[in-house]
C-alpha cells in the first residue's frame, strides 16, 4: 500500500508522520514550530494521552477508536481571516465524512467547528497560532470519533461513526480525504473567502437557530444566530434587538434545526 504522503501527492502536505502515542499532536507541532518550518506537515497519533480541546478542555478519546491529527500551515502575521481556518476545517471533515459514510442526513457543522451527526458531536477542531522559526504558523488539530463504542464516548452529547452506522471505517482513508479537502480549501483561503464562507453557511446548522451561548467568564447570551462575519465570528441578535459578534463560546441550540 502506498504511503500517506504518496496518497497526498499534489497537495501541500509533503510530510506525514504517524506515531503510536503522544500527549497532543497540536502540542507536538507547536514545539516543532519553535525550531523549524512546519508548513505542510501532518502528524497523526494513534492515541493521545493529553489531547486538548477548545477552551482549554481535555479531548478524551480512549486508547483507540479515534482519528487524531494536526497539520501545520504557514500563515504569516495573524489576520482577521485567520478565524476562518478552524471553521473551514470543520467543513472539510463534514464533507469527507459524508463521502465516506453515506448518512441519511449529511453531517452538519455547529458554530464554530463541531461536526455533528444529527444533534451529536462526532468531530472537533482546535486551531492554534504560533510564531516560531518560520514566522506565523497555524496548527489545526482534528479529532474524529471513528470506531469508539458507546461506552467509550466521553459525554452523552458525543457520538462516533461506529455508533451511527455500525461500521468500522479505515482511519487512514478518512484522513487522506480530509487532508485533500482541507488542501483545496486552503488554496482558496483567504483570497476567495466569500466562496468558502458560502459553503460553510450551507453546512452550518447553527445559523437561523435560537441559541444559548456560554461565553468566556461564564457570561450567557440568548438570541438568534444570524450570520458568521469575515472574522469567523458568530453574529447573535439578542431578544432586545442588539447584535453581538462572538469570537469564542459554547453554543446550545434551543430548538431543533429543520435538517436534524
Ligand atoms: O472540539 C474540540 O474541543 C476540539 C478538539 C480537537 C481535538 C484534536 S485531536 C488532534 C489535535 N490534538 C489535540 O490535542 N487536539 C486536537
Amino acid at each position: 500500500m502506498s504511503s500517506l504522503v504518496d496518497q497526498l501527492g499534489g497537495t501541500r502536505w509533503h510530510r506525514a508522520d504517524v506515531v503510536a502515542a503522544t500527549g497532543s499532536t497540536n502540542a507536538d507541532l507547536a514545539a516543532a514550530a519553535a525550531t523549524e518550518d512546519i508548513d505542510g506537515r501532518v502528524l497523526i497519533a494513534r492515541h493521545q494521552t493529553a489531547g486538548r480541546g477548545r477552551h482549554e478542555r481535555e479531548w478524551t478519546t480512549g486508547p483507540s477508536g479515534a482519528l487524531t491529527f494536526s497539520v501545520g500551515v504557514s500563515v504569516g502575521e495573524a489576520t482577521e481571516s485567520m478565524g476562518w481556518l478552524s471553521l473551514l476545517a470543520g467543513v472539510a471533515v463534514a464533507d469527507a465524512l459524508a463521502r465516506t459514510i453515506k448518512f441519511d442526513a449529511a453531517p452538519g457543522v455547529k458554530w464554530p467547528n463541531d461536526v455533528l451527526i444529527g444533534e451529536r458531536k462526532v468531530a472537533g477542531v482546535l486551531s492554534e497560532y504560533t510564531t516560531g522559526a518560520a514566522g506565523g504558523q497555524a496548527i489545526i488539530g482534528i479529532g474524529v470519533n471513528t470506531s469508539m463504542r458507546p461506552d467509550e464516548l466521553p459525554v452523552p452529547q458525543a457520538t462516533s461513526v461506529f455508533v451511527e452506522t455500525g461500521r468500522v471505517i479505515d482511519d487512514d482513508e478518512l484522513v487522506v480525504d480530509i487532508l485533500r479537502e482541507l488542501d483545496a480549501e486552503l488554496a482558496l483561503w483567504p483570497a476567495r473567502l466569500d466562496e468558502l464562507a458560502q459553503e460553510y453557511r450551507r453546512k452550518c446548522v447553527t445559523l437561523g437557530q435560537r441559541v444559548r451561548l456560554v461565553l468566556p467568564g461564564d457570561r450567557e447570551l440568548i438570541g438568534t444566530a444570524v450570520e458568521v462575519d469575515t472574522q469567523g465570528r458568530l453574529l447573535v441578535a439578542a431578544d432586545g434587538g442588539s447584535t453581538t459578534a462572538i469570537a469564542a463560546g459554547d453554543v446550545t441550540h434551543l430548538r431543533t434545526h429543520p435538517q436534524s
